[in-house]
């Protein structure tokens, strides 16, 4: 049986090259139903320059994780426990406590977010320009000169003809020029932190190539870190350092993508990874996942995987795995983490 006492150093500041740390993140929604644990004691750094993707089912409270990061959950939701803490530049930001003025700080200048679907992100009553003018103007720039010359540039960088784009209206641009504009207004604060959430998912397969070849090439260019959220593991194998899994608002596995593609150390990983289709090498029986996760407003005890998976024994059904490290940067929650990792060392 796995260790279930160990846990990340709580209290350490982030580690020489992270620039956000996450410690015992807990996030809850108020419902009439009562509270559903949407983020629950999530802990991890976010690495300077490193594209980490969140991967998992839907529902599995991703997007609520990334809100939390940038201060931008609704109403209905509050943060129960836990905290963020930013560092760049020489300048440290705490969630929660900072303030209005220091989440607005936050936002746009450290970390920018942009949500998973570009055309409700922009108010379709306002030409794009309007979107880069209103968003410097909340952040005190006031040249307009100086904002749409900024935007031009930002708008060739990914590829956007500015005299056209900025002009127009956001339900005259496709889907793909939508998103690039949303990626070159998110980019109009030079932040450091780049939080995607499903960039590609509603777009057409080429669309979706020419976005995720854009994201590798504006990363090394600004030299930014993503933090990118995908129910999409191919997607998140091409472009991220790292892997990190999420089940019923937990964190279950984190590490770098080739040890987390080629060891899975938590059988919800593995499941995942199964149920991915390959485009080389030997064909395999694809194997899908059975079952759903469970609800976040009654979550079982133990485990919240052991009702599908196929390890699972009893001792699962009552005490919840840590996250524990059991390969060096490779963590997982899970109380059979050794069993996988000697299966896999003989090739099982
Ligand atoms: N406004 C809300 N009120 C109550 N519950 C919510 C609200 N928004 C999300 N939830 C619940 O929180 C949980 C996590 O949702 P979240 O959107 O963060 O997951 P996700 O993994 O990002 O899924 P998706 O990929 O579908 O967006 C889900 O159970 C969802 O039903």
């Amino acid at each position: 049986m796995g260790r279930t006492d160990q846990r990340p150093d709580q209290t350490a500041p982030p580690r020489d090259g992270a620039v956000m740390r996450v410690e015992r993140l807990d996030v809850q929604y108020r419902t009439p139903a009562g509270p559903v644990r949407a983020v629950q004691d999530a802990t991890f750094d976010l690495l300077r320059g490193e594209t980490l993707a969140i991967v998992g089912e839907s529902g599995c409270g991703k997007t609520t994780l990334a809100l939390a990061l940038v201060g931008l959950l609704p109403r209905s939701a509050a943060v129960t426990g836990g905290r963020v803490r930013y560092r760049v530049d020489g300048t440290s930001i705490e969630l929660p406590g900072a303030g209005e003025d220091g989440v607005r700080a936050l936002r746009w200048r450290v970390a920018a977010m942009v949500f998973q679907s570009a055309l409700n992100a922009f108010n379709p009553l306002l030409r794009i320009r309007d979107h880069f003018l209103e968003t410097a103007a909340a952040h005190g720039i006031r040249s307009r000169r100086e904002v749409l010359r900024r935007a031009g540039e930002l708008l060739e960088l990914v590829q956007l003809e500015p005299s056209r784009v900025l002009q127009a209206y956001p339900h005259e641009l496709s889907g793909g020029m939508r998103q690039r504009a949303l990626l070159a207004l998110a980019l109009l604060l030079d932040p450091h932190i780049l939080i995607l959430d499903e960039p590609a998912t509603a777009l057409d397969i080429l669309t979706q190539r020419n976005i995720i070849g854009l994201l590798r090439s504006l990363k090394q260019r600004l030299g930014l870190t993503l933090l990118l959220i995908s129910h999409d593991l191919a997607l998140a194998a091409e472009l991220a350092d790292r892997i990190m899994t999420m089940y019923a608002g937990r964190i279950v596995e984190v590490g770098p993508v080739h040890a987390v593609f080629a060891t899975p150390l938590h059988p919800y990983t593995q499941a995942l990874l199964q149920s991915l289709p390959v485009l080389r090498g030997e064909l395999r029986d694809l194997r899908v996942l059975a079952g759903a996760p469970p609800s976040l407003s009654r979550l079982p005890p133990g485990c919240a995987f052991a009702p599908r998976c196929s390890m699972a024994r009893p001792e699962c059904r009552t005490v919840v795995p840590m996250l524990h490290e059991p390969a060096p940067g490779h963590m997982s929650a899970c109380h059979f983490t050794e069993q996988l990792l000697e299966a896999a060392s003989h090739g099982a």
